[in-house]
């Protein structure tokens, strides 16, 4: 009982401390507030009743800007002039290529009030808690590796760029951005590893920005072509996770000039296409949408100059490897070194670092904090949970935290799950038991899976039951409790899980059921929590002990795992030209420690777009 208790504080002690300063800023519901209840739909009847809303105009790329008041006109855009951006080379007509227009009618992603004034007397209160992340090791390798920065006005970023950084209320870089970003304004190609919530978004997507706005005009194709050629192309793995990073750039560009569009699965891809046709300088994308729109000749990658793959390692095992081959080999776009590429993912497996090598060029390899690992800031708790017992020991759980008063919009929990199937029948529990959820996962429509998200985040649906489509990248905020119902065949798998709780410098709990049928993961695992500093339970390191030695989990043949470039194990060099000189601080050895082979199986890669 005391371990249940114990639970509940951990999660009103981290719904407290996401409800800090912003609640109050924005006027957010307090923790104790009743969430709005949503109307619950068993999922065999979602289809047949039109009882979730219709999206509203942000969730699509076109009619976000249908917001913008521009008019009637879908071709009304704020930038139709082709001249500028996607389309047509020649003069722009704007006083130069550094002097791009700002976008008038321009949607501003901050919302109403611009509030850059006020944004630097707000700043300590909102920003990250930069303490937490002081004393991670960082580790670059590679040729002459430009130095680290230790405040945005070190950094040569353009001047519009830095304004944003302002508004979205930055104080500092984090240290993924303070190293990271020096290197690719530098030019160098790089893959980049850092902790889950740490910032890895404005680290590839400020350099791109800044170079777009700093950069040469180019001289792009005659009005007449069919294909839109952007700039910059940035991939990740899931649709939600394109529209978030999409969100993301827009902020970062606002008023810059710099057009930034999504193209992702499960949309209309009309309402895409006229989007790509006014003007594209960056192109967000998950890769099935952009084969789609390169085989159908809409979009040309011939004048890219920048390429960033998010969530990397996912974006190269062996469920998405040919597509990537294809968009980044096969059609126009230029060959490494005549591009700039960045590589950027919390885990990057030995194996899928030298498979990524294959389109770098004399790049830099930045490991903040061990590759891998998780972060400090989230409290992991195992638990020992026959299959049949889930059910109950959730609801425990989720009682717990009622009786706690850490429910609502503050405290919103999340719960993975193997199965599709396993999903909406655990939300129908959930929902029937008197707890509000919904759920998201790759047989529900785009529309749906926008919805559960939206219904999330709002609070009006507090728990959220998601496969590993949820997995990476997600950042919404509050999240305080990540429940692993059934836990992942991979150790990097639940790293990047967890890691939907304790982002930007705040804390989160983890928990997780196991049982037999994860015996496979009681090794990593009991590594990985107690490289964090956490508390492995007795019954879980005697499982450890108990497993055999290389397994198909990478950690499984090793005392230690760190952040490694492959490089420097003699083992993967092949003997290549790539000269690196190490450069490490905060103290940790070079020794490898990722053991087996091969080991990033198929995993659940059906949930992933
Ligand atoms: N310099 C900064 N100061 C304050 N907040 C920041 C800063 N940089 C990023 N953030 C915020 O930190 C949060 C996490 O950032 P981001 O989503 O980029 O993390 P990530 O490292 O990509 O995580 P993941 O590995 O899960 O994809 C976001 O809400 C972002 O706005």
């Amino acid at each position: 009982m005391s371990t249940r208790t114990s639970w509940a504080d951990l999660a009103a002690n981290s719904a407290a401390e996401n409800v800090d300063g912003s609640s109050a800023s924005n006027g957010a519901v307090g923790a104790t507030s009743a969430p709005t209840r949503a109307a619950y739909v068993p999922p065999h009847l979602r289809n047949r009743q039109s009882s979730d809303p219709p999206a509203p105009a942000q969730s699509g790329p076109a009619t976000s800007y249908d917001r913008s008041g521009s008019g009637g006109s879908r071709w009304a855009g704020p930038r139709n002039d082709y001249n500028r951006s996607g389309y047509a080379g020649g003069g722009r007509g704007v006083g130069g290529w550094g002097g791009r227009a700002r976008g008038r009618g321009e949607v501003n992603p901050f919302g109403e009030d611009d509030g850059t004034e006020q944004a630097f007397s707000e700043q300590e209160t909102t920003g990250i808690n930069f303490d937490a992340y002081e004393d991670i090791p960082v580790e670059t390798s590679g040729d002459n590796v430009p130095p680290p920065v230790s405040n945005f006005a070190e950094i040569d970023l353009a001047e519009g760029l830095n304004l944003n950084i302002q508004r979205c209320k930055y104080v500092r870089p984090t240290p993924v951005q303070r190293h990271a970003i020096p290197i690719s304004l530098a030019g160098r190609d790089l893959m980049a590893c850092a902790q889950t919530g740490s910032g890895k978004t404005a680290a590839f997507c400020f350099p791109i920005i800044s170079g777009i706005m700093t950069g040469e005009a180019p001289q792009r194709p005659s009005r007449g072509a069919r294909a839109v050629c952007p700039l910059a192309l940035i991939l990740s793995p899931t649709r939600e996770l394109s529209m978030q990073i999409h969100e993301e750039a827009r902020k970062f560009s606002y008023q810059t000039g710099v057009k930034v569009v999504v193209a992702y699965g499960g949309a209309p891809i009309n309402q895409q296409l006229r989007e790509l046709e006014r003007g594209v300088d960056i192109l967000v994308a998950t890769p099935g949408r952009l084969v789609d729109l390169l085989e159908r000749a809409r979009v040309s990658l011939q004048m890219i100059r920048y390429l960033a793959l998010d969530e990397a390692d996912r974006m190269l095992d062996m469920g998405f490897e040919p597509q990537i081959r294809k968009i980044v080999e096969q059609m126009d776009m230029p060959p490494p070194g005549a591009r700039q590429t960045m590589l950027f993912s919390a885990t990057f497996p030995k194996e899928i670092q030298r498979l990524a090598s294959d389109f770098l060029s004399n790049y830099v390899f930045l490991a903040v904090g061990r590759v891998g690992s998780s972060t400090d800031l989230i409290v992991q708790r195992v638990e020992l949970v026959h299959e049949s017992d889930k059910r109950s020991h959730l609801m425990d759980l989720l009682h717990a935290q009622r009786a706690n008063g850490v429910q609502g919009k503050q405290a919103l929990t999340l719960v993975f799950v193997e199965t599709k199937k396993g999903a909406d029948s655990l939300e129908h529990w959930l929902c029937m038991n008197g707890f509000p959820a919904t759920t998201i996962h790759g047989d529900r429509s785009q529309q749906e899976r926008e919805q559960a998200l939206r219904s999330f985040k709002s609070g009006a649906t507090p728990i959220l039951v998601a496969t590993d489509v949820a997995a990476r990248g997600l950042d919404i905020p509050h999240v305080a409790h990540v429940v692993n119902f059934d836990l992942p065949n991979d150790i990097d798998d639940y790293v990047h899980r967890i890691g939907r709780t304790g982002r930007a410098g705040k804390t989160g709990l983890a928990t997780a059921f196991f049982n037999d049928n994860n015996s496979s993961l009681a090794r990593p695992l009991s590594d990985l929590m107690q490289e964090a500093n956490q508390e492995v339970p007795a019954w879980l390191a005697r499982f450890a002990a108990r497993s055999s030695f290389g397994g198909r989990n990478r950690r499984s043949g090793g005392g230690r795992f760190g952040g490694r470039d492959f490089r420097r194990d003699s083992s993967f060099n092949r003997g290549g030209s790539d000269n690196y000189y190490g450069n490490s601080s905060g103290g940790y050895g070079a020794s490898g420690g990722y053991g087996g082979g091969g080991g990033y199986g198929p995993g659940v890669t059906s949930a992933w777009d």
